[in-house]
């Protein structure tokens, strides 16, 4: 079956075209369906791909049965429903600086039309009039920027900000000292405090929780004087109501706005009278360039998701710092690991997983969340319906079925490129250990209280015997006679004559009746079988 790929609203052709040379791929390119047809429609795509005109809310996710990816093409993702999307495991891709620059130059042309009335003028010029003297403006140089969200775009703004002579200041609590003094930016203590204390205020935050009408009534009445107020960010981040209340003092030199509570802006949105308002319609990131970068980015991110489930770039993926080349090896481990203790676990007749804990070595601490999503998939397997379960949903969908998920600290863990899993079911506990090398497949190095060194392919199987001689060719008599070949067999044990321990790998499942057979071979006591989900 093709990968089928809707793209919904308008997105740079180069970007489309490494989809559409995409052996295996389809792509439709319409846009902007109206909410109705694109609900209707959904179900027959994989991937969306869309702009701030596409809303993907939870009813649309959910009506998309084979949808495993939301692309953005460009960067704020509060048109997505990021809840949904990541509890039905749908990856959210975003473009996150192809538009940057489109931005920080619009502000400054938008700010210069405003301060130099450059509307008022143009509109004159073609009325027939020559008004030099009621055109009068102000300048950028000596004044105050004091920017809000010191991010990728604020940061650019500031850097531009600089070569216009202003000074500047900034609101941002989660960016890092460093961060302000790259963007030579005095930390301003409040929103309040920079609002007070700028002649030019900018925004640029993501709009979410936090962030929604954070600029109200009282943050606009600290504003300074015949300063100005520009929201390039999103509508909703400042209050339209209060910011028209605030205008209609004639306190403030005006507003810049290019993005509103409601998109499109209504015909007759009082905005709209308003001399001193610049207006745009959500032009930030509309130039050739920037439409191309986003473009590009996207269905890059879009397509390596598609084709190798590469998630590195998905929003709501936990990847931390971590190096994602080095991790297909590790997240399988975690994830077979978790799936070997959990099946060792059922075999003792506990199925109820209660916790699962996860700990590295110091190579992967910054994967730490990622490699418990795994975990988390590989004691869901084979319990919930796996089509949908993924590295995105995982810890979710374990939460909700009440397993405790923790992170343990690797400080005692025996190797760089360790994991350990330890999966308890009441009173009943599995630990699981191996190690992940760079140049090597992944080996699992110990099955609780046993040293073993396999690897986890295909069909694992684990069984417990006592240590006595022949053992091994009456397990290796039986499954060559159900004509099932062994790739690896590792015999474990504490001591000699005591319990034992083996863990064979198969290179395809057992018969059903085997394992009921091996537990009639004298001295083997528990038979355990995982079938692992992949190829290898
Ligand atoms: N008008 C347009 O066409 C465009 C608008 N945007 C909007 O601009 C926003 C920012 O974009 P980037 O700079 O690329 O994002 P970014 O993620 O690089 O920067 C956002 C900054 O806001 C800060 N922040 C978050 N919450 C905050 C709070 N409560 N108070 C103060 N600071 C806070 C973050 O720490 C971060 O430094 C996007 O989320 C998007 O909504 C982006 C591109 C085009
Ligand atoms: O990238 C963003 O966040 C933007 O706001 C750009 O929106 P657009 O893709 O031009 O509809």
């Amino acid at each position: 079956m093709p990968v089928r790929i809707l793209v919904t609203d308008r997105v740079n052709p180069v970007g489309i075209a490494l989809l559409e040379e995409t052996p295996g791929f389809e792509v439709d390119v319409e846009p902007t369906l109206p909410p109705d047809v694109l609900r209707q429609r959904v179900g027959e795509y994989d991937a969306i791909i869309g702009r701030s005109a596409t809303s993907i809310t939870a009813d649309l996710l959910q009506a998309g049965g084979r949808l495993r990816c939301i692309g953005r093409a460009g960067v704020g993702v509060d048109n997505v429903d990021m809840e949904e999307a990541t509890r039905l495991g749908v990856a959210v891709i975003n473009a996150p600086a192809g538009n940057t620059v489109a931005v920080a130059e619009l502000f400054f042309g938008a700010v210069i039309g405003l301060l130099r009335n450059l509307g008022r003028a143009d509109r004159s010029m073609r009325e027939g009039r020559w008004d030099r003297s009621a055109l009068t403006g102000t300048e950028l140089k000596g004044k105050t920027l004091g920017i809000v969200g010191l991010g990728r775009i604020g940061s650019e703004v500031a850097r531009r900000a600089h070569a216009f002579g202003m000074t500047l200041t900034a609101f941002d609590p989660y960016a890092s000292d460093d961060r302000f003094q790259r963007n030579r930016a005095e930390r301003a203590p409040t929103l309040e405090a920079l609002m007070a204390g700028a002649d030019v205020v900018t925004v640029h935050t993501p709009l979410n929780k936090e962030t929604r009408g954070m600029i109200g009534a009282a943050q606009l009445s600290a504003l300074r004087d015949g300063s100005v107020l520009v929201n390039m960010a999103r509508g909703g981040i400042i209050d339209e109501e209060a910011l028209l209340a605030e205008l209609a003092k004639e306190r403030l030199r005006g507003a810049v706005l290019d993005v509103y509570s409601t998109e499109p802006l209504e015909g007759e949105h009082p905005f709209r009278d308003r001399p001193d308002v610049v207006l745009t319609p959500h032009l930030g990131a509309s130039t050739m360039e920037s439409q191309r970068n986003v473009a590009v980015d996207v269905c890059a991110g879009v397509r390596d998701f598609l084709l190798h489930d590469d998630l590195s770039r998905s929003l709501n993926v936990e990847v931390g710092g971590a190096d994602t080349d080095a991790l297909p090896a590790a997240l399988r481990l975690a994830r077979r690991a978790a799936s070997i203790a959990r099946a060792l676990l059922s075999t003792r007749g506990a199925r109820a997983v209660s916790a699962l804990t996860l700990s590295t070595g110091n190579d992967f601490a910054s994967a730490g969340p990622v490699l418990l999503s795994a975990a988390a998939a590989g004691v869901l397997e084979n319990v919930v319906d796996a089509g949908r379960l993924n590295l995105i949903n995982a810890r979710q969908v374990a939460s909700e079925r009440g397993i405790e998920l923790r992170l343990g600290s690797g400080s005692k863990a025996p190797h760089l490129r360790a994991i350990e899993v330890r999966v308890q079911a009441g009173d009943e506990e599995v630990r699981i250990g191996g190690v992940a090398p760079l140049d090597a497949d992944p080996r699992l190095t110990r099955i609780a209280d046993f040293h073993v060194d396999v690897t986890p392919r295909r069909t694992l199987m684990v069984l417990h015997n006592r240590d006595v001689p022949g053992v091994i060719g009456r397990v290796g008599t039986l499954l060559g006679n159900a004509g099932v070949n062994i790739a690896e067999y590792h015999q474990a044990r504490m001591a000699q004559g005591g319990e034992a321990l083996a863990v064979v790998t198969l290179d395809g499942p057992p018969p059903p009746e085997a394992s009921a057979q091996l537990l009639e071979l004298p001295d083997i006591s528990r038979v355990t079988v995982v079938s692992f989900r992949g190829d290898d």
